[in-house]
């Protein structure tokens, strides 16, 4: 089984506002309401490829109750564990003449709530995979990750991790399957700006020395490169088309990875392929990519 874990869950209130004035009242023109976070989003579109998940997590308030909800119309199995105290976010996108995007911060974690997730992670059978994606609300310690890959060491269960700066470091000593960083937030990881694919690679190749094992680095419009542990590198170009939300569109290559890694057994380069296909379908939709959409953009790559 999948189980994705969603520390920071958010409804994703999306918004489209032309010429967005700060200082003033503005108003929509177009306004959609989504179930979001980065697992669940990643368990989302592996439901709309016909692939089973387990959606692990924290939910609070009304807003929770919208997402637990929400997964079993998006179809993969809610586990979520519910706060005492507080709401899970709502997270405001906002598209405009840029795209802006405001994050809270999340609900309150308790140590005996916490202490739940543990118990929930000490479940997970050989041959099961764990998907760690996104922010943690700020009152758990930066090291949570960490502590629950820790947990699971010299076990058979591959796990990706989709996080940012020192969430995404401390975890490398650990061997994780593979690492989603877009080319900033590799860059940022470093101190750099990385300029051309070239330099994406050395610094992708930096993390495998830190112990990741497969590195695949997104880049938005430009597709994007995988590190192979095998020391193959693919490069990933994607379709070109009109982008209506590019919000979840990583978490939509994540599952795409995922889903053409098990349907071939393990081939790098379908699996590519699929998360190229499912990032790009996402980008070019409202919502989340549907399966079908996915197969669509698969067939021209
Ligand atoms: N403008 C675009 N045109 C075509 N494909 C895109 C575009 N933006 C994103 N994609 C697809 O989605 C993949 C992931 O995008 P991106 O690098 O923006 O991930 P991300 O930064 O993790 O995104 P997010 O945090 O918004 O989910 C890309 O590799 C590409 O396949
Ligand atoms: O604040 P985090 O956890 O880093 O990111 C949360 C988030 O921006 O990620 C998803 C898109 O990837 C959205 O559904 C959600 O609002």
């Amino acid at each position: 089984m999948i189980y994705t874990v969603t520390f920071n869950p958010a409804i994703d209130y999306v918004i489209k506002v032309d010429d967005l004035t700060l200082g003033k009242v503005n108003r929509t023109k177009r306004e959609d309401v989504y179930c979001g976070g980065k697992g669940i989003n990643v368990s989302n579109v592996l439901s709309n490829l016909g692939i089973d998940s387990v959606g692990l997590g924290f939910i609070a308030g009304f807003t929770g109750d919208a997402i637990e909800a929400g997964a079993k119309k998006l179809g993969f199995q809610p586990d979520f564990i519910r706060l005492r105290e507080g709401m899970t976010r709502i997270n405001v996108k906002i598209k405009s003449n840029e795209e802006s995007e405001i994050n809270g911060q999340g609900p309150v974690i308790h140590d005996d709530e916490l202490e739940q997730m543990f118990q929930k992670i000490d479940q997970l059978k050989d041959g099961d995979m764990l998907v760690l994606a996104g922010s943690i609300p700020a009152s758990l310690p930066e090291d949570i990750y960490e502590r629950i890959m820790e947990r699971l060491q010299g076990r058979d269960i591959q796990i990706v991790v989709d996080a940012t700066k020192d969430l995404l470091l401390n975890v490398l000593k650990y061997h994780p399957f593979m690492i989603k960083p877009n080319n900033h937030e590799l860059g940022e990881m470093f101190g750099i700006e990385l300029k051309d694919n070239d330099e994406i690679i050395e610094h992708a190749k930096k993390l495998q020395e830190k112990g990741a094992r497969n590195v695949l680095v997104s880049m938005a419009g430009d597709g994007a490169i995988l590190v192979t542990e095998d020391g193959d590198v693919h490069m990933g170009p994607c379709p070109k088309g009109e982008v209506k939300n590019s919000v979840g569109a990583g978490d939509s290559m994540v599952a795409g990875f995922i889903t053409g890694y098990l349907k071939s057994n393990g081939n790098y380069e379908e699996a590519l392929k699929m998360g190229t296909a499912a990032g790009s379908a996402s980008a070019f939709s409202e919502d989340l990519a549907t399966g079908e959409k996915i197969m669509e953009l698969y067939k021209q790559l």
